[in-house]
């Protein structure tokens, strides 16, 4: 069973004299920078100077900095950059910063999982990752609650990296939902299977499939949109804070005489030598290695899959209905 460490047990002693660079402002970014700052952390954001958030951080109250400037000034450096473009900046504009004894974090481990970044032995290497999308991280905190998170040592140049990931991870409130002991590998494989399988790429392949069932045996749109999707969250809401279990009590008799029925029938043998399938190919490098090169060519199936995706009617009509909605559709940088 793992370890898990709450917000009791964890200081920010470790933090309080460092500076922190968080190195980009997007989903986690602007979180961890924000969360950091306000538990009286000393945060510097790392951005290009292209970019477009730059003014945003600052107007959150935050010192921005080239990426190339916050590597230097800083003793230990967050890189919440996308994963794909970590090791190009790093070996251009972090890298050539480091000193002995820094500490170089991340909230996911792909990139020294995969060999794509090599850290010199000198500098501490751990990681802090929150277990969900960071405007959440970001919205969490300021309600006073947390996203848990985990922590895993790579290296410990110091002999501090385990206290500097504990510091960090209260400073972004993650202690306060308890935060898990891991190793890099086994964040990487199963945070990678979790969002191809199971909370991104299943759950959307089977709302889409669900929709295009319903509208092509000729239903409303709009009742395949409330149905296969707009519910999803309801019912999700309801595993969330009490498991499977407060889900089946919340249900219908019919509903969950049916689910139980028909949902093995659907999600089958067949999908899980799929799921087998896709974690063979996160553990032994496939994946990694496509997505990489995806990258290097500025991400042609990508795009042509997003596009793609913006499309399809279950979002033409799912756009329709949320505008209806006066309290969905708002920017989620609102929070
Ligand atoms: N999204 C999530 O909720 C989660 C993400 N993670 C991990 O967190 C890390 C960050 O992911 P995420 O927050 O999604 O990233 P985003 O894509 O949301 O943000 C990336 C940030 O990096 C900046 N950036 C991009 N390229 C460069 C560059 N070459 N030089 C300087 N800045 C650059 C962007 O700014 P601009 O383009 O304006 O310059 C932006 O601020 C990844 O390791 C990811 O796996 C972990 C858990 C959950
Ligand atoms: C939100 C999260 O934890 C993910 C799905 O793993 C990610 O965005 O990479
Ligand atoms: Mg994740
Ligand atoms: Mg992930």
């Amino acid at each position: 069973m793992a370890t898990i460490i709450y917000d009791d047990e964890t200081t920010f002693d470790a933090l309080k004299d460092k500076t922190i660079a968080v190195m980009g402002y997007g989903s986690q970014g602007h979180a961890h920078a924000r969360n950091l700052h306000e538990s009286g952390l000393n945060v510097v954001v790392g951005l290009r100077k292209s970019s477009s958030s730059w003014a945003k951080a600052e107007s959150d109250g935050l010192k921005v900095m080239t990426v190339d400037d916050a590597a230097k000034a800083a003793d230990v450096i967050m890189i919440l950059l996308p994963d794909e473009k970590q090791a190009a900046t790093y070996y251009s504009q972090i890298e050539p910063n480091l000193k002995a004894g820094n500490a170089l974090v991340f909230a996911h481990g792909f990139n020294i999982h995969y060999n794509q970044i090599v850290p010199p032995k000198d500098v501490d290497v751990f990681m802090v990752a929150p277990k969900g999308p960071g405007h959440i991280v970001r919205r969490t905190y300021t309600e006073g609650i947390g996203v848990p998170g985990l922590i895993a040592v790579y290296q410990d140049a110091t002999g501090k990296a385990r206290e500097l990931a504990l510091s960090y991870a209260k400073g972004i409130g993650a202690t306060r939902a308890g935060v898990y002991e891991t190793t890099f590998r086994e964040e990487t494989e199963t945070d990678l299977f979790g969002e191809q399988v199971d909370l991104c790429g299943g759950l959307s392949s089977l709302i889409k499939n669900a929709f295009e069932v319903l509208v092509e045996a000729g239903y409303q749109p709009e009742m395949a949109y409330f149905e296969t999707c707009h519910e999803v969250k309801l019912i999700v809401d309801l595993i969330y804070e009490g498991g499977l279990e407060r889900m089946w009590h919340s249900v219908s008799n019919t509903a969950e005489y049916g689910g139980m029925t028909v949902g093995p029938r659907i999600i089958n043998e067949e999908s899980r030598e799929a799921m087998y399938v896709a974690l063979e190919r996160i553990q032994n490098g496939e994946f990694a290695k496509e997505f990489i090169l995806e990258g290097m060519v500025n991400h042609p199936v990508l795009k042509a899959m997003e596009r793609q995706e913006k499309e399809h009617p279950l979002e033409i009509v799912g756009k329709e209905i949320r505008a209806n909605i006066p309290w969905l559709n708002k920017k989620i940088d609102d929070d």
